[in-house]
């Protein structure tokens, strides 16, 4: 990419647009496309294909999506189908039809099946069955990446597809119920502190592992592959570490401060039991992580504490 290229980021204003934003501002590119979707609905295929034929982008990175935690995939099942695949297949056929030079395409870890083998290598992409909360998701997912790769085989179109593992950062999403398990804890433990509530409950066992990666460093490695990367299939971005939920809350009440006890619901989903992500492709081509989980939580945690007022009122 040149610095003067034209480059559109849908979802600029979600926790992953915004972090490739910065990122890019940083790396001293200027020339941004942006809308909301209050602007520009992207499940609207007539209005995304004026909108590329006004706009002519240079390069777009695809991380406008329906995006939740585990409750939230697994209620509003419908719309994480629909929506995902509205969006993702408007957005990579206009760029084909308007002939965009590089598209980068954002999955996500849940592409996986349920019970693949630990760490999750590229390979096991169908090889088995995925976890039920977020099927419709992941098959969204799924078709992406297969999307990006028809692209490149039939019209050669330069489509990358990254799957990036549990993300959290600034302009997270604290929604008690539909938000990931990171900010949904952080907001938790802080107001339980506030209130000086005697326990704070977490969803399921405490016993599956989960792989986290500070959305900086996310937006980091997109740009690293966007400029350097340019092969079919799926590349894995995360730390190869990860950490059990139990874990991850005592890190998070340790972190805030709070010194009540916590309790488990066990009527909520686990999930898949482990996603571990097998980093070694994207270490071959150059990219390690550098935030560690215990900074990344502190980061996270002062972002919330500066919001905090617009939070109550959701
Ligand atoms: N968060 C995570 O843990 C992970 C995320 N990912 C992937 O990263 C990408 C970004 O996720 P994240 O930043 O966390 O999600 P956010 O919910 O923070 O941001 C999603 C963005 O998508 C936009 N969007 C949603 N629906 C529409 C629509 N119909 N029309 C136009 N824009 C729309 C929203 O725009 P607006 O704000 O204007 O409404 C929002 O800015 C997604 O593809 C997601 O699947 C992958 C793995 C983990
Ligand atoms: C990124 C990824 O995110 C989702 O999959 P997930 O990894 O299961 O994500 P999660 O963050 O919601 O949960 C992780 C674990 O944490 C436990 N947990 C405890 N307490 C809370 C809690 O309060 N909230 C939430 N959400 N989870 C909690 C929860 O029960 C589960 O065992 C999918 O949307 C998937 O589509 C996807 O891509």
């Amino acid at each position: 990419m040149d610095k003067s290229s034209k480059i559109y980021i849908a979802g600029h204003r979600g926790m992953v647009g915004s972090a490739i934003q910065r990122k890019l501002e940083k790396e001293g590119f200027t020339n941004f496309v942006t809308r909301s979707s209050s602007a520009l609905d992207l499940r609207d295929q007539k209005a995304v294909a004026d909108f590329f034929e006004q706009e002519k982008p240079d390069y777009v990175f695809l991380a406008a999506a329906k995006v939740g935690g585990i409750v939230a995939n697994n209620v509003y099942r419908a719309e994480f189908l629909y929506d995902n695949l509205q969006i993702q297949n408007n957005i990579i056929h206009q760029s084909y039809l308007n002939d965009v030079k590089k598209l980068m395409f954002l999955g996500s870890s849940c592409i996986y099946p349920k019970l693949a083998p630990q760490p999750l290598k590229e390979d096991y992409l169908l090889t088995g069955l995925l976890e039920e909360t977020n099927e419709p998701y992941a098959v969204a997912k799924i078709a992406g990446i297969k999307m990006c790769d028809a692209y490149r085989a039939q019209y050669g179109c330069n489509y990358i597809s990254v799957m990036p593992t549990n993300l959290y950062g600034f302009n997270d999403n604290y929604h008690p119920q539909n938000s990931h398990v990171l900010p949904a804890l952080i907001r938790r433990f802080h107001e339980a502190k506030e209130q000086e509530a005697p326990s704070v409950t977490i969803w399921g066992t405490g016993s599956p592992k989960r792989e986290f990666l500070f959305a900086d460093d996310l937006a980091e490695a997109c740009y690293y592959l966007m400029e350097n990367y340019n092969e079919p299939g799926l590349v894995n971005i995360g730390t190869g570490e990860d950490i059990s939920i139990k874990d991850l809350a005592l890190l998070v009440k340790k972190i805030i401060g709070y010194e009540g006890e916590i309790t488990f619901d066990v009527s909520k989903p686990d999930g898949t039991p482990r996603k571990l992500m097998d980093v070694t492709k994207l270490s071959e081509a150059g990219w390690k992580y550098h935030t560690g989980l215990e900074d990344g939580i502190k980061f996270a945690y002062q972002d919330f504490l500066s919001k905090e007022g617009e939070f109550a009122q959701r």
